[in-house]
């Protein structure tokens, strides 16, 4: 949908932000623009919607050329949202988020209308609508400035670095509200940031660019962390890349072992009766299933289950979401060095070793390394 053909841009003062930059960036999905600060990201992202004009290259929406449009036009059809949201400090939130359809003319009743859906679709209370901005926290700021930018419904959102402010926990929240939304509406989303985790996450197509606005590698997240270009790309990426890498791998195919998992209840010939030849610890579970700890055989045959004596078994995985990141970090944090699995409703589906987590890490490799592709799972 957007194409940079070789554009340069180079301010007045001689600097040359962005060097013969060529980028597809395809329709309804989110490309990121990632690298060090000053390598030309923000400019990149304002060249699209003419807030900054190129000094050589061309930009084409939908085949046309972005110079030959009105730029009021071209604005409307692009959202545009900043660090810190940029609100406007003395309208409420509703007539901050009711801003643009205003200006289209499209009257008092149902551009508020339309304001109310889109707090509803960003996850704001509709008790804040009264509010000011300054009355928000900066998370529940940073939605209001997300739901400003889509209020005209524009085909194409761009971002520059807009959850960068607000702490870790509520910048999560922000991420997965941001893909759930773009599951939604489909949006294009040009998304610029500093943080290459946050790219991975939310990227389709990653453009990781380097110093002197020159693109180091454009893929997507699992090829970047596979076959980074470059000794740059691969400085950029961090020493734990094999295991963000595996983020992109589904625990799915895990083989769960189903017969340590004992419920409280369970007698003392049962537990004795139990083949323990594979796993060396019980997973005992409460009454309805959802694990409570780990126990050794030896300790459990002496009668009724004390659960207070119980191992911690950690935090649990589920194969059906989860990637093998997450099952590889529950067995790494387990006490016994083995992970839970659990269904949808927290209940025990099995239990999985180290090991066998290691050799599904091989074969998903040798898999990749034959071509099949990595889709997204849930990190
Ligand atoms: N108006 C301007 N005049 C001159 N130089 C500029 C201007 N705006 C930006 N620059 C320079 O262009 C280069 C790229 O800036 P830009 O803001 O695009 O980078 P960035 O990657 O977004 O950086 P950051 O992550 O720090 O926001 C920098 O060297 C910057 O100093």
């Amino acid at each position: 949908m957007i194409r940079i053909d070789s554009v340069t841009k180079r301010y007045p003062d001689g600097t040359v932000a962005v060097d013969r930059l060529s980028l597809e960036i395809p329709d309804r999905s989110i490309t990121v623009l990632v690298g060090p600060s000053g390598c030309g990201k923000t400019t990149t992202l304002r060249m699209i919607n003419r807030m900054v004009e190129p000094s050589e290259g061309t930009i084409l929406l939908d085949g046309k050329d972005i110079q030959q449009q009105p730029v009021n036009t071209l604005r409307r059809s692009m959202g545009y949202v900043i660090q810190n949201a940029g609100l406007f400090q003395h309208r409420t939130i509703l007539d901050n988020i009711a801003t643009v359809p205003r200006l289209l003319g499209w009257g008092k009743e149902k551009s508020r209308a339309r304001a109310r859906e889109l707090m509803d679709r960003v996850g704001l209370d509709g008790a804040l609508a009264k509010r000011y901005p300054y009355q928000l926290s900066g998370g529940q700021q940073q939605r209001v400035g997300v739901a400003r930018a889509l209020a005209a419904d524009p085909p194409v959102l761009l971002m520059d670095e807009p959850f960068s402010a607000v702490d870790p926990i509520v910048r999560k929240g922000l991420q997965d509200e941001l893909l759930r939304i773009q599951g939604e509406l489909g949006k294009t989303i040009v998304f610029v940031t500093h943080d290459i985790d946050e790219a991975v996450k939310l990227g389709t197509m990653v453009a990781v660019m380097r110093t002197g606005g020159r693109l180091a590698q454009f893929a997507p997240p699992a090829e970047l962390l596979t076959n980074p270009a470059d000794s740059f790309v691969e400085d950029f990426l961090g020493t734990d890349r094999g295991i963000r890498r595996l983020s992109f791998f589904p625990a799915a195919g895990l083989e769960l072992l189903t017969s340590p998992i004992t419920a409280i209840d369970a007698t003392a010939e049962q537990i004795a009766a139990r083949d323990t030849a594979d796993a060396p610890y019980l997973l005992v579970t409460d009454l309805d299933g959802k694990p409570l700890g780990w126990a050794e055989p030896q300790d459990l045959t002496a009668g009724a289950i004390d659960s207070a004596q119980l191992i911690p078994y950690g935090r649990p995985f589920v194969p059906g979401t989860d990637s093998l990141r997450a099952a590889l970090d529950c067995a790494v944090l387990s006490p016994t060095g083995w992970a839970v699995a659990v269904d949808g409703e927290g209940r025990a589906a099995g239990v999985v070793s180290q090991q066998t987590i290691g050799e599904a890490i091989r074969g998903a490799h040798a898999k990749s390394a034959q071509g099949a592709t990595t889709e997204k799972v849930a990190r």
